[in-house]
């Protein structure tokens, strides 16, 4: 279970959440092949709150998908900045026909062979509802070739996603005159919804968008290793330590546009244009496929990174694909901007508030956080880092202030709140991946002053108390100053409403001089 809101807490006025296993308004997905991207695609839906049903004939299928997802559980829970929904039930089933029944979106991920793939949307075409999506996880087929002889093929798309599926955002989205635009809305809809970017590729091609540039890249790098230029080490060092971070938060075209100085594009093609002519690559010629290339390539593979096993790497890759993504969010940009976006649409889901109208109870502790502790909170001692504790009420204190009208609109207009004291009590250790909630409240609010209380439990154990003193400031003169009379009138309805609850243990509480 991932993060339910407490029942107990003033929690936003929210649509019921699904729970989990068995409640027959989740949504449902049928995944057929379990493989790598079978089993992230499983992974993605599941920790979404969608059921999830399989049809794999592999007998370790089971296994295999119940190790993607401990890598799923151990690194989605954490990538966003509001807890997950309820997971959906994951059951297998012996038949295609059985798979499917209710799902609405059925994602085949079974081998790249396309005798194979039409085979099975033989099969797919008899017992698929009508009304669901059928996506493809193709590399490289255009969906005409899935769709070619089908008469459901209006509901075919190619729904192409990267590998780990559960942390990769980008799906491309490939249609043909074939699809409804019912059916490519819904398409769109449901990746958005599990958090995932569609791209809707504006025409089929081989190989989509995104693999042509691997393709391309990879047949480059098998040549400057195959003629002796650089290792698959330093290969992967100039991608890493080079434009392989530069791609990751602004891509090509904007990396270039920069690199082209004040001038921007224009004075970068005038510079760089040249060279297209100029023997930088090999791009149209094939380095020979044989036994030589491949003992080349593996073999320095296993010299460079033998020493891990497959899923230490894996955990290695899903630790710093969550880091880099979270520290997107902070400049909210790229996948972090996504993933912004994505928890802002969900936090009334999850029971958070952004408004005095979204408060249901204003007389209890409002539920100011609900998250899972991300891998990169994390310390050498194993559990959640002290810094992180004053992050996630520094949070709570700004999801506080939003909800009494201090929100972006009217920090821009000049007024904000600045901590002057803060007090932390360390109570109880919390690990990566467990849920946490925090529960805040007013204690006293007083012209520019506004004292919180903020309690931080997972479950119903207490973690750690902060204990907050912020003063309102007019930003232009840096000064403290009285709020916003609609602000005071808030915070003072909170005030009151809290001052019927008793006394929390360890208010007013500092570290004591030595005796
Ligand atoms: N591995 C990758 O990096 C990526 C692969 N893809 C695409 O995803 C698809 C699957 O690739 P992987 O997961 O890598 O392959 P995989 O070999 O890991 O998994 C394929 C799975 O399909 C199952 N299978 C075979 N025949 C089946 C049938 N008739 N019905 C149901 N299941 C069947 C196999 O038992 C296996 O578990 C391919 O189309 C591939 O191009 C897309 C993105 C990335
Ligand atoms: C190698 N590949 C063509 C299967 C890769 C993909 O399709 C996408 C990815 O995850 O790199």
């Amino acid at each position: 279970m991932h993060g339910a809101p407490c029942e107990s807490v003033g929690v936003a006025r929210a649509e019921a959440q699904p729970n989990a296993n068995g409640n027959e308004n989740m949504k449902t997905a049928a995944i057929i092949g379990g493989g790598v991207i079978g089993g992230g695609w499983a992974a993605r839906f599941l920790l979404n709150g969608w059921n999830v049903r399989v049809f794999d004939p592999d007998p370790e299928a089971e296994r295999k998908i119940t190790d993607v997802l401990d890598n799923a559980r151990r690194s989605l829970p954490g990538l966003g900045n509001v807890a997950l929904p309820a997971e959906g039930a994951l059951t297998f089933h012996p038949t295609i026909a059985e798979a499917v029944a209710g799902a609405s979106w059925v994602q085949e991920s079974v081998p790249e062979r396309l005798d194979l793939k039409q085979k099975v949307y033989g099969e797919l075409q008899q017992h698929v509802a009508r009304g669901a999506v059928i996506g493809s996880s193709t590399s490289g087929y255009k969906p005409s070739q899935l769709q070619e002889g089908f008469d459901n093929a209006a509901q075919i798309v190619v729904a192409h996603p990267f590998n780990p599926v559960y942390l990769m955002p980008l799906v491309e989205v490939v249609t043909t005159d074939a699809n409804t635009p019912e059916v490519i809305d819904k398409a769109k809809a449901i990746i958005a919804e599990i958090g995932m970017y569609p791209l809707h590729l504006k025409k089929e091609i081989d190989a989509h968008v995104a693999d042509r540039f691997l393709e391309a890249v990879w047949r480059e790098a098998l040549w400057l290793v195959k003629d002796g230029i650089a290792t698959t080490e330093e290969i992967d060092n100039a991608i890493r330590y080079g434009f392989g971070i530069r791609w990751a938060q602004m891509g090509l075209f904007e990396t270039y546009r920069v690199a082209g100085g004040e001038a921007g594009m224009k004075h970068f093609l005038a510079q760089f244009g040249p060279c297209l002519t100029w023997p930088w690559t090999k791009l149209m010629d094939v380095p020979e496929y044989n036994d030589e290339l491949v003992d080349l390539i593996a073999g320095q593979s296993d010299a460079q990174s033998g020493k891990y096993s497959i899923r230490e790497l894996e955990r290695i890759r899903d630790d710093n694909l969550v880091g880099m993504m979270r520290a997107l969010g902070n400049t909210n940009w790229g996948a972090g901007a996504l993933q912004n976006t994505h928890d802002k649409a969900r936090e009334g889901a999850m029971g958070l508030a952004s408004t005095m109208q979204d408060v249901a109870d204003l007389s209890q502790p409002v539920l100011t956080l609900n998250r899972t502790v991300p891998l990169d909170w994390t310390d050498y001692n194993g559990h959640m880092t002290e810094s992180r504790y004053l992050d996630a009420f520094a949070q709570s204190t700004d999801r506080m202030m939003a909800i009494i009208g201090c929100d972006a609109d009217y920090i821009a207009s000049g007024g904000s709140f600045f901590t002057a004291e803060t007090h932390i009590r360390h109570i109880d250790e919390v690990h990566a991946g467990h849920p946490i909630q925090v529960r805040t409240r007013v204690i006293m609010a007083e012209g520019k002053k506004m004292h919180l209380w903020h309690e931080m439990y997972e479950g119903e154990r207490l973690l750690a108390t902060g204990e907050h003193m912020l003063l309102h400031v007019d930003l232009k003169t840096r000064r403290s100053a009285p709020p916003a009379p609609h602000l005071a009138e808030n915070l003072a309805k909170f005030a009151e409403a809290h001052a019927g609850l008793p006394t929390p243990d360890g208010l007013g509480r500092a570290i004591g001089a030595p005796r």
